[in-house]
């Protein structure tokens, strides 16, 4: 299964980094459009976790931008420094300094006053290398999203919402489950919202809204 996991994101990589830059461009503009409107239509929603597109992801700049015009709090992803394999959640603001990690991503640096623990965050968009129609999310390899998200489980995400987010060339026929894997609650492509409650999935078109 772990050969057919590397392939499956080598497949999906290059798909992804095959986009032209208008491409990237309107998707990126697209999602903005459709999460600002999810987030204004949940007004429990306050803060908002995001991540630096690397790779050919889906770039959420213009989110952020977008989010820095409100009262949503932002917030980035760390390695973290303890903890091996894990994430740490930051806030994020327009005059965060920024270090690069150790995949050359982008981080705000480490302040103990910007930590935002899981539990304050309510949308958390993840980044994903491929999903299919049943919320499975295949991510680079790490495991840093199914390990810090591991410990929230048990207590069955009480306000936490887990958002995969993808150009439409991501989504797999079938991706193989791991027993660690996290399952999506949501995915949301340029063109798509999936919802995937218990074991029920339904999509809204977002071109027909
Ligand atoms: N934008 C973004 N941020 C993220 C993630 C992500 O998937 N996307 N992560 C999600 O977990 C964590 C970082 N995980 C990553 C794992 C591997 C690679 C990567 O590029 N691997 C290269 C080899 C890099 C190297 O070691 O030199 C490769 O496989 O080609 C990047 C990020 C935290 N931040
Ligand atoms: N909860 C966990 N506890 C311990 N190890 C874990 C856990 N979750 C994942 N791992 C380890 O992490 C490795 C990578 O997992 P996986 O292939 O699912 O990563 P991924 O979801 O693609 O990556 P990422 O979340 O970083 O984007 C696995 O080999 C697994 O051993």
């Amino acid at each position: 299964m772990q050969k057919h996991r590397q392939q499956l994101r080598r497949h999906f990589r290059a798909a992804r980094n095959n986009l032209s830059s208008a491409e990237q461009v309107q998707a990126s503009q697209a999602l903005a459009q459709q999460l600002l409107q999810y987030i204004a239509a949940n007004s429990r929603i306050k803060t908002v976790a995001v991540y630096v597109s690397n790779d050919g992801e889906a770039d959420l700049t213009p989110l952020v931008a977008a989010l820095w015009q409100t009262n949503i709090r932002v917030a980035l992803p760390v390695l973290h420094p303890v903890v091996k394999g894990q994430l740490l959640f930051l806030n994020y603001q327009p005059e965060t300094t920024m270090n690069k990690n150790q995949f050359a991503i982008p981080e705000p640096k480490l302040a103990c006053e910007n930590i935002l623990p899981l539990a304050n965050i309510d949308l958390l968009c993840m980044p994903l290398v491929a999903f299919d129609a049943h919320g499975n999310r295949l991510g680079m390899g790490g495991g840093f999203y199914d390990r810090t998200l591991a410990a929230y489980q048990k207590g069955r995400y009480p306000h936490l919402q887990l958002m995969g987010i993808a150009h439409d060339c991501q989504q797999a026929e079938a991706l193989p489950a791991a027993a660690w894997d996290i399952p999506l609650q949501h995915v949301l492509t340029p063109s798509k919202h999936w919802q995937f409650n218990l074991d029920t999935a339904f999509t809204t078109d977002s071109k027909a809204e």
